[in-house]
């Protein structure tokens, strides 16, 4: 799914200052872009922008030249964060596929959803509580969801902040097998820059609020990547280095 933000900035209520923008961003159907930039700089007040779970205050989103209402009706949009918000009384199995029953309507994957919990390797666990399982394991659970709902667009604010080192690079290797076999548009927030490095085609950072665009980075590096490697770690101290002048500028 192609996405248009154009001219885009959120006030919200009375404040006198926006919460972000202005801000022009393309991001053509299958691109995989992280977005960093300083707390509190209107990252995922950019991504519910386009979720459509508020209006813009001026300028307008498009997704593939509609306005994002009808892409959020169609359920084309995923959404995950730090909690993967799972039902309580529902098995692993059932709350993959709870979604699809409750809209009939939404894009559904063709793969069953026993087939996309085995891809995220909790085949064993299917008939299991999701209370049981560990916030990693609940996390494949929440993204086995994602792709049983067939979104074109995954709107991803810091999904693995929570977890630990380990888990959250298993977690994020998961999400980029998943997105070459399956090519949605991905938006990726993360405070992490070598997890934006390891995973993005392009790295967008943001500036202090309001947030706008500092710098777009291209990251032409082959995957799988290792952060580790001089190329990788040239792009990590490049954007370390925009994110510190911001730092600075902002006091
Ligand atoms: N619903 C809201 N009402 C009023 N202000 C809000 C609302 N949501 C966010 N804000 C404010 O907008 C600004 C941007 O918040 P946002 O959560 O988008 O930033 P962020 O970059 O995602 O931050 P972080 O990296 O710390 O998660 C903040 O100052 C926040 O207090």
């Amino acid at each position: 799914m192609n996405v248009d933000v154009i001219d885009v900035s959120k006030t919200f209520n009375d404040e006198p200052y926006a919460a972000v923008g202005p801000v022009t961003l393309h991001v053509p159907s299958g691109q995989f872009v992280a977005l960093v930039g300083p707390s509190g700089c209107g990252k995922s007040t950019l991504l519910r922008l386009i979720a459509d779970q508020f209006p813009p205050t001026t300028g307008k989103i498009l997704l593939d030249g509609r306005p994002p209402r009808e892409a959020r009706r169609r359920k084309a949009i995923a959404w995950m964060a730090q909690q993967p918000a799972l039902f309580p009384w529902a098995t692993v199995l059932e709350n993959v596929r709870l979604p699809l029953r409750v809209n009939p309507t939404a894009e559904q994957h063709s793969l069953s959803p026993e087939a996309l919990l085995e891809m995220v390797g909790l085949s064993d666990y299917a008939e299991a509580a999701p209370q049981t399982l560990s916030g990693g394991q609940q996390q494949r659970v929440a993204l086995a969801r994602t792709l049983a709902t067939g979104a074109r667009l995954w709107l991803m604010d810091e999904p693995f902040a929570a977890l630990d080192e380990l888990t959250r690079e298993q977690l994020a290797d998961d999400v980029l097998r998943l997105w070459e076999a399956f090519r949605p548009t991905v938006l990726w927030v993360t405070h992490h820059v070598p997890e934006a490095v390891r995973l993005a085609e392009r790295v967008v950072v943001l500036s202090d609020r309001p947030g706008r665009i500092r710098a777009d980075i291209p990251i032409a590096l082959p995957y799988p990547r290792d952060e580790t490697t001089p190329e990788a770690a040239e792009m990590v101290r490049r954007i370390r280095q925009v994110l510190r002048e911001e730092k600075s500028a902002g006091g």
